[in-house]
């Protein structure tokens, strides 16, 4: 039921797509010098809204033809980028070109070297992983419907299989891939937590240890255990061993296993979003009650509702979890409802650098 400000809201929104729909403000707006930059705003828009599948397979080819790698040693001329790349000089320069616009590649006379994005992205192996990840996300997109009704080939949902039955090839893939994009998450959790104020850290869903390793580089005195399913620990305990850092893989399930005790501090790292809020209702119940008194949680991942944070983050998360078939992106309101349901008595929203790798919320017993 809409109360009064809703129903205002309503009206002014009715009002506004109802002037922007009708073609003779278009055409004014785009006539009138001060309107001028909002109408191609608009247009701009309103372009990429068609087009961004397209800028997205731009890139995933210039970075798995290896061109984007290349330009990164040095710039090549167009018959140098062909060689490096595996494609023709024709097909190879179509790619250079569409790149350019993008920020991707850069021509400086006769050779290519990489746009302001392009450097971006080469020095961030996280992202580049993350697109040539895309390929299964983009398989499971090809009928959006269908993905929302739950059909489709489901290929995200078959790699994420929390359920014991993923195969070893998949449970490698997406343990590197975490990994990989680790870097951008741990920044944010370090920039907004001091973690010194703490002796012994439990990631839960830790995969690989990359956060673990991390906080624990950062913050001598502390040591670290990761628990997660035996196949993931496995690989976590075997990268531990040559580390020399305080840091052990503990196999097991959140879901059925009892959570080790001794900690006191417990960290969800882009592990609750993965999970419907039955699942996470529960862990939180099990990780209050695993914890001692004054002893903190840590929830760090992308939230839906941070302002500062571009508000498509929300989109991306949206779809790639519906996608996984499991879990969705939550507000800080939403978690804050759910630690208090669990009997957790203070949480709170940290500001990080980056909300839209992650935020902080510290949650205390
Ligand atoms: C999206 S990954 C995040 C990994 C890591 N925290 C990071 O941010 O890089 C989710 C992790 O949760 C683990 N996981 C999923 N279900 C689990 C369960 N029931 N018990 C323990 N770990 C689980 C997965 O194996 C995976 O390593």
């Amino acid at each position: 039921m809409a109360n009064r400000l809703d129903r205002l809201r309503l009206g002014w929104t009715g009002w506004r797509n109802r002037l922007l729909a009708a073609p003779g403000f278009r055409r004014w707006a785009a006539r009138v010098a001060p309107l001028r930059p909002v109408a191609h705003r608009y247009a701009r828009d309103l372009f990429d809204l068609s087009a961004g599948f397209i800028y997205s397979q731009i890139t995933q080819a210039l970075i798995e033809s290896g061109l984007l790698a290349a330009l990164a040693e040095r710039p090549h001329d167009e018959a140098g980028a062909a060689r490096a790349a595996g494609l023709t000089p024709e097909a190879v320069r179509v790619l250079l070109r569409a790149g350019e616009p993008l920020a991707l590649t850069e021509r400086v006379g006769d050779l290519w070297t990489l746009g302001t994005r392009g450097a971006a992205m080469s020095t961030s192996p996280g992202v580049a992983e993350m697109i040539a990840h895309h390929r299964l996300l983009y398989a499971d997109l090809a009928d959006p419907l269908a993905m929302l009704r739950g059909g489709g080939p489901g290929r995200l949902a078959a790699l994420w299989r929390y359920d014991g039955t993923a195969e070893p090839a998949d449970t490698a893939s997406y343990s590197a891939l975490m990994a990989a994009s680790q870097p951008m998450v741990v920044e944010q959790a370090l920039a907004a937590y001091d973690f010194a104020r703490h002796r012994h850290m439990l990631d839960i869903g830790g995969g690989l240890g990359a956060f673990a390793e991390a906080v624990c580089r950062a913050t001598p005195g502390l040591s670290a255990a990761v628990f997660d399913l035996p196949p993931v620990a496995a690989r976590a305990a075997a990268r531990f061993a040559g580390l020399g850092l305080p840091i052990q893989a503990i196999p097991g399930s959140f879901t059925c296993d009892p959570l080790p005790g001794g900690h006191d501090l417990i960290t969800l790292v882009r592990v609750a979003h993965d999970h419907d809020d039955a699942p996470v209702a529960a862990l939180l119940t099990r990780i209050h009650a695993a914890l001692p008194p004054g002893g903190t949680l840590l929830i760090v991942e992308p939230l839906a509702d941070v302002r500062s944070a571009p508000r498509v983050g929300a989109s991306y998360f949206g779809f790639y979890l519906a996608a996984m078939r499991s879990g969705r992106p939550r507000s800080f309101a939403e978690y804050r409802a759910m630690a208090r349901a669990a009997g957790f008595a203070s949480v709170r929203l940290r500001p990080t650098p980056l909300p839209l790798a992650a935020s902080v919320i510290v949650i205390r017993r």
